[in-house]
């Protein structure tokens, strides 16, 4: 564990780091079964995710762990896709960044956006020696902030707990 400056920058809005990224899906990206694999959906979700993130921190920030991903529906060839990221929750250095994955079906464009996938990354700000650093605390603007808040601190309070029953559980 690193000691980490006390000064706290003045907060931000949870609107302010909101970001979207939209590409079409291509043949490249399909697996065997020829629907977009899970990797491409992951390294897009990764990269949205990371841009909130250094949005939100106004600086650089790195992936600490991907807590869950979820693939609700496939996504096909020709899809148009977004990648929704918001920054949920601030911890000391950490942040919880949710995604959510939409796709435009390309033979359907009228019909409403499919949600294909949602996430949940934490990214840690690091300083030029990537050693962690202060992030603001994201300030929740509407009901539906302050329940993602509130759900990104249970999925924290989870992952805590989980990691001391598996060292308790090696220290025997
Ligand atoms: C965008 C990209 O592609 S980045 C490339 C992929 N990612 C990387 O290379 C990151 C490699 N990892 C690292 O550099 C380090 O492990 C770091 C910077 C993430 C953490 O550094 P550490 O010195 O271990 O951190 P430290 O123990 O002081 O904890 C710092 C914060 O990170 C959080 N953290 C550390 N590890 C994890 C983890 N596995 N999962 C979730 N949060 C974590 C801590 O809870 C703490 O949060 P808080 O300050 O808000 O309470």
């Amino acid at each position: 564990m690193t000691d980490h400056p006390s000064t706290v920058p003045a907060g931000k809005p949870t609107s302010y780091s909101r970001v979207t990224l939209s590409r079409i899906m291509t043949a490249v990206d399909v697996n065997l079964y020829g629907t977009v694999h899970g990797g491409v959906l992951m390294k897009f979700v990764d990269d949205v995710a990371g841009a909130a993130a250094a949005r939100h921190s106004g600086g650089t920030a790195v992936t600490a762990s991907i807590d869950e991903i979820v693939f609700s529906e496939p996504v096909r060839v020709g899809d148009l896709v977004h990648a929704h990221a918001q920054v949920n929750w601030t911890g000391n250095t950490s942040m919880e960044v949710g995604v959510r994955v939409v796709a435009e079906r390309w033979d359907s464009a009228e019909d409403e956006p499919v949600r294909v996938a949602t996430a949940y990354l934490v990214f840690v700000g690091v300083d030029v020696g990537g050693a962690p650093r202060a992030v603001r605390p994201v300030l929740p603007e509407t009901p539906e902030d302050e329940r993602r808040f509130r759900e990104a601190e249970i999925r924290r309070a989870h992952r805590l707990a989980k990691r001391r029953a598996i060292q308790a559980h090696r220290a025997g």
